[in-house]
């Protein structure tokens, strides 16, 4: 709802909808009615606009979007040019975040004041729409090019005094906002209006535009990789060099344009998804979940294994303010950790120069040191059986309450368990890597994990500023279950005629950052080596004894990820994998010893090479994943596909504007042509059971029911 309250001749407009004041259908009506109202009031001689409790507003009611509610009168456009056309001065102060259509109110108004804490944003383009109601033609005309597509094309906030120095803000102001804007609406009730109306404004430097907006498309064209609103979002903008009526016609059509355009619903799927995983709950049961069970308090984590993770995770865990306890077997390896993690708080590793946080750092070699932390995360190398050692002897340094997570990428998390006395406490808390940089924490039940556990890990999560998605105990977990099968399909691929690079270029094109072939070569092909060695697949000497090449375990089965490790090309660590990197660069350079290790493979196997399409790429890199997603919700151990999204969205950098792989094959493909597509690879290779469609999947399609609807109704 909107308060309007009189004070003297001010007439305040309040927001007040909490949590976020978002400008919903309801909140709108009665902005226009107490706008209106103020107009008619001949004893009010001008209007502040400003919101109650801890935000301005986080603009429109995004749940309204694809609703009618999005588009019922007074629409949003309508009462930002309600505004706009006001003769009598409105003033718009916010504070806190102030982000979409609260920043349209303000640039319609004739002046703008904030408080100092203001963090002002158009996240618009982060789910697939152009800032209409006049931000794309207003704001250029208040701040410049340079500043408009910083904020609109890149969604960067922009915090008081940047916005003072700017221009879009006229005041800053620290006492009470209320008094403060009345005192200001006050002051200027008799100013005129023609030139505080942006929209009649000139785009300052527009002399320069050109260069401006050729700068900025040359980016984008580099970095959209697929996605249609940040262009789309630049075009508006360059609108704002016609004269203002024709650029709004131009904004709505633009707008218009994405408005309808499948990216926006599935950007919109993505954001809505990274708050929906938060209401966690235990698939098989729900009546665990994050209403009734309670977080245990952690303040100190100890760190077991001081390399490339538990170097990531102390320093998450220590920008959020913990203390940490960090363990590594080797000296050397220790003292290097510390100086990596030192640096990248900002300090140096003399003390007196060290952050507060690194302050927060124990450092050694001593278990017994873990004696009074809350919860210890183990990031030793990926070998259950070490596994299995370092968990007993946490058992026994530990204090009987404290929780042991593991870092695990995919060993059994209560083959772990089970090497302690307090199975109920352990969990697997899967960091992604750069783990203090990916915003992904996928948290692994086991069997005998408790609620209050399980509450523990999803609290770490977003203390340190992650998301957590909570999943069921399997080979691989979800994310390295269903990815695996990306790389393997990429693999026979190679077999069948294509190089590293077409198949990496065809997925980057699709929207990923980087290939297949890229990823492993950047997070080290020996990571997976080690694990296919652990599950019986290889040997470090090549193929189990009286195995065939092309076919371990009932697959089919690529060997030359293999040969490139027996040979110590794990990827940019060893300056090859499969492509070849000169030193100090992380350009990927094509590498004929790898085409011609292809070449001989598939010459001494009589592999045929053909012609690979690009679709043929897509389908057969991304279907089995998804095929996969559905197996696993059959089997209970994701509570939703909105949790399998999150983690492809967050966790392996799924192309954003496509939803994630569960949104994507329902929304976007469609299940029935999934299906089709998983039928037709399974007859060309009836020797890879990843192609045999999962039985929900079957039933969805045949039944014509989507994905959404299925889950729709399931979260708490
Ligand atoms: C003709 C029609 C034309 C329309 C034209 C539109 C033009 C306009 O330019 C468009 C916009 O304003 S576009 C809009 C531009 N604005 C944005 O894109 C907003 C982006 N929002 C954010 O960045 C963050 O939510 C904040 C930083 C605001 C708060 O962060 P935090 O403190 O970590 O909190 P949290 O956990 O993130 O959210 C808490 C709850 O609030 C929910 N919710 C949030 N915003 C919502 C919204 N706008 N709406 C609805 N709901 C919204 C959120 O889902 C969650 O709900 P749940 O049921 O509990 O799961
Ligand atoms: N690297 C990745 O991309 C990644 C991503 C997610 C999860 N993981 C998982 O995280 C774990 C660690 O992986 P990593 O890449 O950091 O490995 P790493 O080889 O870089 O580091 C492991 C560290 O553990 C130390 N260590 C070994 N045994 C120890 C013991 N008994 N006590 C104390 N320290 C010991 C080693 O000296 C080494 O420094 C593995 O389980 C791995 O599967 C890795």
């Amino acid at each position: 709802m909107a308060e309007y309250v009189i004070y003297e001749t001010v007439a305040v407009l309040q927001i007040n909808n909490p949590p976020l004041n978002v400008l919903s259908h309801h909140v709108r009506r009665q902005l226009m009615s107490g706008l209106q109202q103020a107009l008619q009031d001949t004893a009010v001689r001008s209007i502040v606009i400003m919101g109650k409790g801890q935000i301005f507003t986080a603009g429109a009611d995004v749940k309204e979007f694809g609703t009618e509610k999005a588009l019922s009168d007074p629409s949003l456009p309508t009462l930002v040019e309600a505004v706009a056309a006001s003769n009598k001065p409105v003033v718009t102060a916010f504070h806190g975040t102030t982000l979409g259509g609260g920043v349209a109110l303000a640039l319609a108004s004739h002046y703008r004041l904030a408080a100092s804490s203001v963090k002002i944003g158009l996240p618009e383009v982060e789910i697939g729409i152009v800032p209409t109601c006049g931000v794309s033609q207003r704001l250029p005309r208040l701040v410049g090019l340079q500043t408009a597509v910083q904020m609109i094309v890149s969604a960067q906030t922009m915090s008081a005094q940047q916005a003072l120095t700017t221009g879009l803000l006229d005041k800053v102001v620290s006492g009470d906002l209320l008094s403060e804007a009345v005192g200001f609406a006050k002051s200027v009730e008799v100013q005129a209006l023609a030139d505080r109306r942006v929209g009649s404004r000139a785009v300052p430097g527009a002399d320069t535009a050109e260069d401006v907006l050729d700068a900025a498309r040359k980016r984008l064209v580099r970095r959209s990789r697929g996605a249609i609103a940040p262009l789309t979002c630049l075009q508006a903008i360059q609108a704002s060099l016609l004269p203002f009526e024709t650029g709004m016609k131009r904004e709505a059509e633009l707008g218009q344009y994405l408005w309808t355009s499948w990216q926006t619903g599935a950007l919109r799927y993505a954001f809505l998804a990274e708050r929906t995983v938060k209401r966690w709950y235990l698939p098989g049961n729900k009546t665990v979940n994050y209403r009734t069970a309670e977080p245990l308090v952690i303040n100190s984590v100890g760190v077991l294994g001081a390399g490339t993770m538990g170097v990531g995770i102390t320093i998450c865990l220590l920008q959020a303010g913990l203390k940490v306890v960090l363990i590594e077997a080797n000296k050397t390896q220790l003292d290097k950790a510390v100086t990596l993690i030192q640096r990248s708080l900002g300090g140096r590793s003399h003390s007196k120069q060290l952050s507060h946080q690194a302050m927060q750092l124990r450092a050694t070699t001593d278990y017994r040191q873990l004696g009074e932390v809350d919860l210890v995360i183990e990031a030793v190398f990926e070998d259950l059986a070490l596994k299995r050692k370092v968990f007993q002897q946490l058992d026994s340094v530990t204090k009987p309450q404290a929780i042991l997570a593991t870092n695990t990428s995919g060993l059994d998390i209560d083959k772990i368990a089970s090497a302690t006395q307090r199975p109920d406490k352990v969990i697997g808390t899967h960091f992604f890597s750069p783990a203090n940089v990916m915003r992904l924490l996928e948290n692994i039940y086991g069997r005998h994990t408790s609620p209050e556990t399980i509450a523990t890990a999803m609290q770490l999560g977003a203390t340190i500023g992650k998301v957590g998605v909570l999943v069921g105990n399997c080979p691989g977990f979800v994310g390295n279950r269903m990815k695996g099968l990306n790389f393997t399909e990429a693999m026979f691929l190679l077999e069948e005629g294509a190089e590293p690079q077409d198949v990496d270029k065809v997925l980057e094109e699709f929207g990923f950052a980087m290939g297949p072939f890229r990823v492993s070569d950047l997070a080290g092909g020996d990571v997976h080596w080690r694990r296919r060695i652990q599950a019986g697949l290889t040997t470090e000497q090549g193929p189990p004894p009286n195995t065939p090449l092309l076919y371990r375990q009932g697959n089919r089965y690529c060997p030359l990820a293999d040969m490139l490790c027996m040979q110590g090309r794990f990827g940019q660590k060893t300056g090859a994998g499969w492509y070849r990197y000169e030193s100090g660069s992380r350009a990927a350079l094509p590498d004929a010893v790898v085409h011609r290790l292809i070449l001989k493979h598939r010459q001494d196997n009589g592999l045929q090479r053909r012609n690979i399409s690009s679709q043929e790429i897509v389908e057969r890199c991304l279907y089995p994943l998804i095929n996969e997603g559905f197996r696993i919700l059959e089997e209970g151990l994701a509570a939703g596909p909105q949790d399998i999204d999150v983690i492809f969205l967050l966790g392996f950098g799924w192309p954003r504007h496509t939803g994630g792989p569960m949104y994507y094959a329902d929304k976007v493909v469609g299940l029935g042509i999934l299906l089709r597509c998983l039928e037709k690879y399974r007859a060309l290779h009836p020797r890879s059971a990843h192609w045999v469609p999962s039985s929900l999947l079957q039933t969805m399609a045949t039944q014509g029911t989507s994905l959404t609807a299925w889950a729709a109704g399931s979260r708490l």
